[in-house]
């Protein structure tokens, strides 16, 4: 492991169970993230491998198969689903052919660099509809949401008895789905609240500092929405991919079981520790989230209790 340049200036908000010395892979859930096109193959990468330095014990990205070579390149471990593809996005086979392969995941996430195509959106209603697989929807995924205006349609709503539904907007991606301005940040929160209060969903309103809204797991009687606000992470992460990389940590962490509220909130604190060490080993303006995703391997121990 590099040497560490920083520490956590506060402890993370929850924490992983240690493992045991006979763990094995299957300990770890099996997750899968499902994105990617022609020209943003890199996206869908780095939310896929994010999920394994986040611990996960098997990923696979289901991918257009035009670049399925692209995305299996990025790393061995990762196991790869080549699914229908138009010149350069899903194609409207591409659910049918998917949804036979969900059955034994612990989670899906969906969304970066996928596209909005006709293929994307089977994928997204097909993916919403299925209420037994924690699922996080972020990117193009969202952008889908809000083009399609599911999120009024109450039959999409997630019961404490149903798998979570996790969304991992940006301030533009939740104006675009709530009309509450990216440069309000107390507009989004409510809008956030009100996503959780509607539909049961939980939702990371990303940004500097990022929050996360939803209900703590437990008492079904307990209505409270919790608002709770990031202590790590920094400006330099504003740039291409970093997000997608939180996808991956949130996918990975949910197939971890952790329920929603956990798992994004440790999510959302461990990629910004691993975004401020990057920023002490390289530089604000130099670091990539190459750098963010590679120094998760350094300090994903962090997430877990000795
Ligand atoms: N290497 C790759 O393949 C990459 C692919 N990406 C994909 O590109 C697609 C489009 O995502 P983008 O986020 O780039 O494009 P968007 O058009 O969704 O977001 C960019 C715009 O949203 C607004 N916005 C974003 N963050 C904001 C903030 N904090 N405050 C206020 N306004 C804000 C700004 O107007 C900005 O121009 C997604 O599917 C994404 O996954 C990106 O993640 C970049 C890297
Ligand atoms: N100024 C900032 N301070 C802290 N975190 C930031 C800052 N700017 C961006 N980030 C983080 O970087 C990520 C950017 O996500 P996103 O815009 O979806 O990137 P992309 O889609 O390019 O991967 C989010 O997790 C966000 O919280
Ligand atoms: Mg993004």
């Amino acid at each position: 492991m590099s040497k560490l340049l920083t520490k956590a200036a506060s402890p993370p908000p929850v924490q992983l169970p240690s493992r045991k010395q006979s763990a094995h892979k299957g300990n770890f859930g099996r997750v899968l993230l499902v994105g990617g096109s022609r020209g943003m193959a890199g996206s869908i990468s780095l939310s896929s491998i994010a999920a394994l330095h986040a611990g996960a014990g098997l990923v696979s990205a289901a991918v257009p198969d035009a670049v399925l070579e692209s995305v299996a390149g990025f790393h061995p471990a990762l196991m790869t689903i080549p699914l229908p593809c138009d010149s350069a996005e899903f194609s409207q086979l591409a659910w049918s052919e998917l949804r036979s392969r969900l059955s034994d995941l612990s989670a899906v996430g969906c969304g970066p660099g996928m596209g909005t195509g006709a293929g994307s959106r089977l994928l997204v209603k097909g993916l919403l509809s299925q209420k037994k697989l924690p699922l996080v929807l972020d990117a193009d995924a969202i952008n889908v949401l809000s083009m399609e205006g599911w999120l009024d349609d109450e039959q999409f709503a997630r019961s404490d008895e149903d798998a979570p539904c996790v969304l991992t907007p940006h301030p533009g991606e939740l104006q675009r789905l709530t009309n509450a301005s990216a440069k309000d940040v107390s507009a989004q929160l409510q809008a956030a609240e009100e996503l959780v209060r509607r539909l049961n969903f939980t939702v990371v309103v990303k940004g500097g500092p990022s929050h996360v809204v939803g209900r703590s797991p437990g008492d079904a009687n307990d209505t409270t929405i919790q608002v709770w606000q990031n202590t790590t992470g920094n400006p330099g992460m504003a740039t291409a991919g970093c997000g997608d990389v939180l996808t991956g940590v949130v996918t990975s962490l949910l197939g971890q079981g952790l329920d929603a509220m956990a798992a994004a909130q440790l999510a959302v604190w461990v990629h910004g520790r691993s975004g401020d060490e990057s920023a002490a080993r390289h530089s604000y303006a130099g670091m990539t989230a190459l750098h963010v995703l590679e120094t998760l391997a350094d300090i994903a121990d962090e997430m877990t209790s000795d």
